[in-house]
């Protein structure tokens, strides 16, 4: 039973839109006999939007990801993106996974020219561009490194890249900044925050990291056993990482924990 204060806010309070990018209807799945993961879950998420997925480790978010990619098929249910119910939802979405996947023998640029590459683009007429965009994640120096020259956060940037050259509308981030140590980790939020701002995507992003679901998310989805709870964070944009030290942000986060300790 939920017994937490109730201090969050309705989505007309936070002004979003009514347009959803992502809707999954009563979607059902379970792997081969296993008890259901999900039984008729409904979400959605607004173009432009960023919501955030939360839950215990387990409770099924990288398979929620699995299912809006395509790549496994929901057993009952409907998942619907930018008003298109088809099958092979992958080619519409720019999907990070938890690992980054950077492929060892190729460099930094070869790497981020890989999407292009797949979808036939002619890469190589659009190698200015994407110096361009090198330099905007702060990887210039290094675009004829290897992944196994790089730090940890600049693998991560590198990655995101790589799935922002999809050109999709809708990014999956699945937990890109878990490995990450607690100050790189900041860095990398206030330069997410600036990004998104800038790049007009509708992102959704898996973390465990309470924090950083409330400083970039407009909504946070907390995914239990049985239930799903959907939160509004009310807090103005543009947001810097300094807000984390705010009492209305500490407030939220109580109010976050006790909400997942109550859903147990
Ligand atoms: N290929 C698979 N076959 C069978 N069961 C699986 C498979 N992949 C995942 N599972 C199970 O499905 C459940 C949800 O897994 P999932 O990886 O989606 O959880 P998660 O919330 O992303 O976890 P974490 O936070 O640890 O990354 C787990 O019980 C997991 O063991």
């Amino acid at each position: 039973m939920n017994t937490c204060s109730g201090i969050w806010f309705t989505k007309e309070e936070i002004g979003l839109s009514n347009s959803s990018f992502v809707s999954i209807e009563k979607l059902t799945y379970a792997f081969e006999s296993n008890r259901p993961i999900f039984q008729n879950l409904t979400m959605d998420v607004k173009a432009g939007e960023f919501v955030s997925v939360i839950g215990a480790s387990g409770s099924g978010k990288s398979t929620l990801f699995k299912l809006i990619t395509g790549l496994l098929e929901p057993d009952q249910g409907e998942i619907w993106i930018n008003g298109e119910n088809v099958g092979n939802r992958l080619g519409k979405v720019g999907y990070m996974p938890q690992k980054d996947l950077l492929l060892p023998w190729r460099t930094v640029l070869d790497n981020v020219l890989l999407p292009l590459e797949v979808s036939k683009e002619n890469s190589q007429r659009r190698i200015p561009e994407i110096r361009e965009w090198l330099n905007r994640f702060g990887l210039t120096e290094w675009e004829t490194a290897y992944p196994d020259e790089l730090s940890g956060g600049m693998r991560q940037r590198v990655a995101f890249l790589r799935t922002i050259m999809t050109g999709r509308d809708l990014l999956l981030l699945d937990e890109p900044f878990g490995a990450l140590d607690s100050l790189t980790k900041r860095n990398m939020h206030s330069w997410l925050l600036g990004l998104w701002g800038e790049l007009q995507k509708t992102v959704v992003f898996i973390t465990h990291d309470l924090e950083e679901a409330i400083l970039l998310s407009d909504r946070i989805y907390l995914l239990g056993r049985e239930t799903l709870q959907e939160i509004n964070v009310k807090l103005p944009r543009p947001r810097s990482s300094e807000l984390i030290y705010q009492s209305e942000f500490i407030t939220m986060r109580k109010e976050l924990e006790c909400m997942i300790h109550d859903d147990r």
